[in-house]
C-alpha cells in the first residue's frame, strides 16, 4: 500500500499520532536481555508487540543498528512489523543524501533491503539526489526541514532571499518535488512556531516531529502550530522516553504505558 494511505489508515484506526523511534542502546537494556545474543531484535520486537495498537508508525534509526553490526536484526525487525502488524508503516531513519548514482543504492538499501515504507533524507544535495526516491511513488520521502537539535538553525535559518532556508525547503518540496504526493518533512518539536510556519506553506503534508520526550518539546505547542485541518498531519516521534520508560522484566509494558500516555496527551490537543 502507498505509504501515505497506510499512514492515514493507521492515524484513524489507532486514533494515534504517535511514532515510536526504535533506537536500541544495549547499555540501557534490562538486565535479563543484556547477555542474550539476539538482544537487539528481542528488545525492539517486544516494544513493537506491546505498542502496535497505540501508534501510527515505527521509525528505526539505522546507525543504532549499524554501529552494533546489527543490520541483519534490523532486516528481521522490519519483516516482523510487516508480518505481525501490517497496518503500521515503517520509516527508516537514515537521513541519506548523495549524487544520483549513489542515491540509487540508498533507494535499494531502504526499500528493497530493509523493506521500509518511507525513509528520512537530507535535501542539501538538491533535486537530483532525491529524484530516485521520489520515483518510488508508493514510498514516503521524508525530508529534513527544521531539525530539533540546538545547531539546527546554523544553516536552516540562514536568510535565503528574505526567508529562512528551511522555509525555502518546505516550499520547494510542496510545490515542485511532491508530484507523486509521497513527500513529508521533518520539523522538530523544539521549534513549534517554526513548525507552524512550515505548516502554513505545505497545506496538509505530513510532518515528522521528533523532539518531544527526551529533548523537551511541548506537545500542546506542537499540536497548536502543526496539526492539519482535520486534526492529523503529524507523526510525533519519541524514542528514548518510550523505549527506556522501564528497565525491568516489564520494560515492554512500561513502554506501552508511556506510549499510551503520549497518545492521550496528544489527543487532548487535537
Ligand atoms: O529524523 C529524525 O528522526 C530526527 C530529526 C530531528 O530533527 N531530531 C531527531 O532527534 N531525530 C531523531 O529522533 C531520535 C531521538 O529521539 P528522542 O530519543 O525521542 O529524543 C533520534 O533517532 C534522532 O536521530
Amino acid at each position: 500500500m502507498h505509504f501515505m494511505n497506510s499512514l492515514q489508515a493507521a492515524w484513524q484506526r489507532n486514533h494515534s499520532l504517535v511514532c515510536v523511534g526504535l533506537d536500541p542502546e544495549p547499555a540501557k537494556f534490562p538486565a535479563h536481555l543484556k547477555n542474550r545474543a539476539d538482544a537487539v531484535f528481542e528488545f525492539c520486537a517486544a516494544i513493537v508487540d506491546a505498542t502496535a495498537d497505540v501508534v501510527c508508525t515505527y521509525k528505526p534509526q539505522i546507525a543504532h543498528f549499524a554501529a552494533l553490526r546489527a543490520e541483519e536484526a534490523l532486516e528481521r525487525l522490519v519483516a516482523h512489523i510487516h508480518a505481525r502488524h501490517p497496518s503500521i508503516p515503517v520509516i527508516l531513519d537514515a537521513k541519506r543524501g548523495d549524487i544520483g548514482s549513489t542515491a540509487q543504492h540508498y533507494v535499494t538499501e531502504a526499500f528493497d533491503r530493509f523493506q521500509a515504507d518511507a525513509v528520512t533524507l537530507n535535501p542539501y544535495l538538491g533535486r537530483d539526489s532525491i529524484q530516485p526516491f521520489l520515483d518510488r511513488a508508493d514510498k514516503g520521502v521524508i525530508l529534513l526541514c527544521r531539525t530539533s537539535n540546538p545547531g539546527g538553525a546554523d544553516f536552516q535559518a540562514l536568510d535565503c532571499g528574505g526567508e529562512p532556508l528551511y522555509l525555502r525547503v518546505a516550499e520547494t518540496v510542496a510545490r515542485d518535488w511532491n508530484t507523486h504526493g509521497n513527500c513529508a518533512l521533518v520539523t522538530g518539536a523544539t521549534w513549534p512556531e517554526e513548525l507552524g510556519k512550515v505548516r502554513a506553506v505545505v497545506g496538509d503534508m505530513p510532518l515528522l516531529v521528533p523532539g518531544i520526550g527526551a529533548q523537551g518539546g511541548d506537545v500542546e505547542a506542537v499540536l497548536k502550530h502543526g496539526r492539519s485541518a482535520d486534526g492529523t498531519g503529524l507523526m510525533i516521534s519519541s524514542s528514548r522516553a518510550i523505549l527506556y520508560a522501564g528497565n525491568g522484566e516489564d520494560f515492554a509494558a512500561r513502554a506501552r504505558d508511556a506510549a499510551i500516555e503520549l497518545r492521550d496527551t496528544i489527543n487532548r490537543f487535537r
